[in-house]
């Protein structure tokens, strides 16, 4: 049975996988090594275990060269510390990584199955050993309108993001809600009275967002909560955050093309906006079909691409009922809607869709990596 060494798991990211991991039986199929950086000796979670009880410490490069699959949901910084010695040391097992500080190593697949198995296929026969999750907003993309660029329909697509305050971090979701809390309490008494000035109730508002305090703003800045942010992720001085670069250079390295690749790469570019959500991230989606395809033709594509996509009716009833974040955080489902002809000519094609960025936005592609190597 192959000894698979958790790291991050009792994070955000790594809780979700473990709840994961459990409801698929994953933990039937591996010999679980469970790594800890700050309680190295603890009892590793009872119910999971079989053999290996205590918590190892991740950064003994000994004890996770034991292991023959890694994952780690640990982050960026243990990823840029750990593997480059974990591999000096000799060794060939597979790593697998939540972190985006490999993705662009050109000995490493963004893994995606439902979108890019033959890319993964490939890389498993030609000795590829670095499976890396994408991007949240990227994974969540494609697990939506993936069909259309596996149709070869796409001539480049513009996207604004609406990203939810978990692409931050557990600290981030808690800071937003203390906001909502904090400007409730700031105009509660005026709420209560229905005859209030609502200008009045506005006014008060806004000079409380404008003096949260350095605590209040730790995470995000500034105010997230009535209120959004137009930059995600670091500056690169060029007008373009990081953020919406990954969109055009992560899209096309799951497919299989652009640098690297014989296919050329599809322009990807647009907006990366956090906004007030918690752990959903949406986005519009603004195409160029390389041709014009008939509406129904382009709902059928998508609908029949895997079996968590859902096109949903562009009506303004079921678009406010299944469209959105609070219909589908905690669920695999992809939905995708406001699918429509845009008036810019017959081959602009509009469309908006949502995906939990903690499910398929990184602890799911993960797990189902894990799951085609132990199948392999
Ligand atoms: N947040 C996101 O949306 C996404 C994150 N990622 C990647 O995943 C990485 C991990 O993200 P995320 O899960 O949000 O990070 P967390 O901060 O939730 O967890 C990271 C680690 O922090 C330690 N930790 C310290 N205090 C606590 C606590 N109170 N509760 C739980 N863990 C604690 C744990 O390590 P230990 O048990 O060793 O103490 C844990 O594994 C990111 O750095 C990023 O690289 C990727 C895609 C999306
Ligand atoms: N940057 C994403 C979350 C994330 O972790 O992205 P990446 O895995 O590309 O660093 C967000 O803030 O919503």
């Amino acid at each position: 049975m192959a000894l698979v060494g958790l790291v991050g798991w009792r994070g955000m990211v790594g809780s979700v996988l473990m709840e994961r991991m459990r409801a698929e039986q994953d933990f039937a199929l591996i010999e679980p090594v469970f790594f800890s950086t700050s309680n190295v000796g603890g009892a590793a979670p009872a119910e999971l275990v079989k053999n290996e009880t205590r918590l190892q410490d991740a950064y003994d490069i000994a004890a996770l060269k034991r292991c023959d699959i890694v994952l780690t949901c640990q982050g960026g910084d243990y990823t840029t510390e750990v593997y480059p010695q974990l591999r000096a040391a000799g060794w060939n097992g597979h790593w697998i990584d939540a972190a985006s500080t490999l993705r662009m190593n050109s000995d490493a697949v963004i893994v995606l199955d439902p979108v890019n198995l033959p890319v993964i296929q490939n890389a498993l026969a030609n000795g590829g050993r670095n499976w890396i999750g994408g991007n949240c907003t990227v994974s969540c993309m494609l697990m939506g309108v993936g069909a259309l660029y596996k149709a070869g329909l796409v001539e480049w697509m513009s996207t604004q993001t609406y990203q939810a305050a978990s692409g931050g971090g557990a600290q981030h979701m808690r800071e937003l809600l203390t906001q909502f809390g904090t400007l409730n309490g700031s105009v509660h008494e005026l709420l209560e009275q229905p005859g209030s000035a609502i200008l009045e109730i506005d006014r008060k508002l806004i000079a409380k967002q404008r003096t949260l305090t350095p605590e209040e703003t730790a995470n995000f800045g500034v105010p997230l909560a009535g209120s959004l942010i137009p930059w995600i992720d670091k500056d690169l001085g060029n007008g373009q955050s990081k953020e919406e670069w990954k969109g055009m250079a992560e899209t096309n390295k799951i497919l299989g093309q652009g640098e690297g690749f014989a296919t050329p790469a599809v322009p990807v570019d647009g907006y990366c906006v956090r906004v007030g959500a918690m752990r959903c991230h949406s986005q519009a989606l603004t195409f160029k079909l390389k041709r014009e395809v008939p509406l129904a033709d382009i709902e059928a594509m998508i609908a029949a691409d895997n079996e968590w996509v859902k096109v949903v009716p562009n009506t303004r009833e079921a678009t406010i009922h299944e469209l959105t974040p609070v219909a589908v955080t905690g669920t695999m489902s992809i939905p995708v809607g406001r699918l429509r002809r845009l008036a810019m000519g017959p081959e602009y094609l509009g469309a908006f869709t949502i995906g939990d960025q903690l499910l398929w936005g990184a602890a799911e592609p993960l797990r189902r990596m894990l799951r085609i190597l132990l199948e392999q």
